[in-house]
C-alpha cells in the first residue's frame, strides 16, 4: 500500500523555536524596561473550546515571560460592559495587547467590540486599521493564523512569487487576510468559498493550497495538484463510530499527503503557529511602547 510522501510543515516545532527566542528576547529586555510584556485576553460566556484556546494562550504567556491580564465574562454580560473594560485595558500601560476570543455569545457585536481596542494593543491583528495596514501593504499588527501560515512557509522556504494560491474560505480572521498576504508576497491569489461553483477545478490549479472553511475532510486527494503545498487551518473536533472525540483538519490527509509536496498536520500545524504569532505581536507593541 503507497504511504504518505509528503514531507510535514511542522508547525509545533517551529512555535517552540521562535517561543524560546521570544522568551530570551523578555528576558534582556525586562530589567531594561522595567517590567514584562503584557497581554489581556477577554472571554465571554462558557464554550468549552475557547475556555481551552484561552487557557493554552495564558500557559503560552506564561511560559515565555508575559504577564496575562485576563478577564472572564459571564455569558450575558453586555456590549457597554465589555466596550468599558476594553477601554480601560486601552489606557492600561501594563498591557500591550488586548483580544477578545471569538466566538462570542450571539447578543454580542464583536466588530464593534474590535474597533474599540486601540490599533497599536490589537493583539490579534483585526482592527480596521490594521486590516487597512495590511491591504496597503504597510507594517502593522498583522491577524495571527495568517501570518502563521507566512511564517511557517518561509521556514521551509517555500517559493511563492508568482504561483497560484489558492484560499477556501473567506472569514475576517483568516480567509481574507490570509489572501492579502500571499498577494503581499507576490503570488497570484484565487479566494474561494462556500458558494464558488466546481471548487475542484479551482484548487486542482493551486501550487499552494489554504484550506480554511471549518469543513472537516473537505479537500481530498483528487482535488489536488500533485506536488502542492497543502496547509489545513481547520480546527473541527468529530466524534467517530464509537463515540469519541477527535480534532481534525479541512483536509483529508491521509489521502493528501500521497499527493501533496509538502502538508501541515492537525493538530500540530498551524494551531500553535497562531497562539506564537500572538506572543509575538504582543512583544512587538511592548517594544514599540517602550522605545523612547
Ligand atoms: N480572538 C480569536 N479568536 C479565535 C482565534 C483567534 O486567532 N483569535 N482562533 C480560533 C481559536 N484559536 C485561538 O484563539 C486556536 C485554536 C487552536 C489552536 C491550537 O493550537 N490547536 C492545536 C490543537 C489543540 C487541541 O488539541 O484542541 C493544534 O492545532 O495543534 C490554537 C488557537 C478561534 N477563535
Amino acid at each position: 500500500m503507497k504511504t504518505q510522501t509528503a514531507q510535514i510543515l511542522d508547525g509545533k516545532a517551529l512555535a517552540a523555536k521562535i517561543q524560546q527566542e521570544l522568551a530570551a528576547t523578555i528576558t534582556e529586555l525586562q530589567p531594561k524596561i522595567g517590567r514584562p510584556p503584557g497581554l489581556a485576553v477577554l472571554m465571554v460566556g462558557d464554550n468549552p473550546a475557547s475556555a481551552a484556546y484561552v487557557s493554552n494562550k495564558e500557559k503560552a504567556c506564561a511560559k515565555v515571560g508575559i504577564a496575562s491580564f485576563g478577564q472572564h465574562f459571564p455569558t450575558q454580560t453586555s456590549q457597554t460592559e465589555l466596550e468599558e473594560v476594553i477601554a480601560e485595558l486601552n489606557q492600561d500601560e501594563r498591557v500591550d495587547g488586548i483580544l477578545v476570543q471569538l466566538p462570542l455569545p450571539k447578543h454580542l457585536d464583536a466588530i464593534a467590540l474590535l474597533h474599540k481596542i486601540a490599533p497599536d494593543k490589537d493583539a490579534d491583528g483585526l482592527h480596521p486599521v490594521n486590516l487597512g495596514r495590511l491591504v496597503r501593504g504597510e507594517a502593522g499588527l498583522r491577524s495571527c493564523t495568517p501570518a502563521g501560515v507566512m511564517r511557517l512557509l518561509e521556514e521551509y522556504k517555500i517559493p511563492l512569487v508568482g504561483k497560484q494560491a489558492v484560499v477556501v474560505g473567506r472569514s475576517i480572521l483568516v480567509g481574507k487576510p490570509m489572501a492579502l498576504m500571499l498577494l503581499e508576497a507576490d503570488a497570484t491569489v484565487t479566494i474561494a468559498h462556500s458558494r464558488t461553483q466546481d471548487l475542484k477545478t479551482i484548487t486542482q490549479n493551486a501550487d499552494i493550497l489554504i484550506a480554511a472553511a471549518g469543513i472537516p475532510g473537505l479537500i481530498t486527494a483528487e482535488m489536488v495538484k500533485p506536488g502542492a503545498v497543502v496547509v489545513d487551518v481547520g480546527i473541527n473536533r468529530i466524534s467517530d463510530s464509537s463515540g469519541k472525540s477527535r480534532l481534525v483538519g479541512d483536509i483529508d490527509f491521509p489521502t493528501t499527503a500521497m499527493v501533496a509536496e509538502y502538508i501541515t498536520p492537525v493538530p500540530g500545524g498551524i494551531g500553535p503557529m497562531t497562539v506564537t504569532l500572538l506572543l509575538q505581536n504582543t512583544v512587538s507593541s511592548y517594544l514599540r511602547a517602550t522605545s523612547n
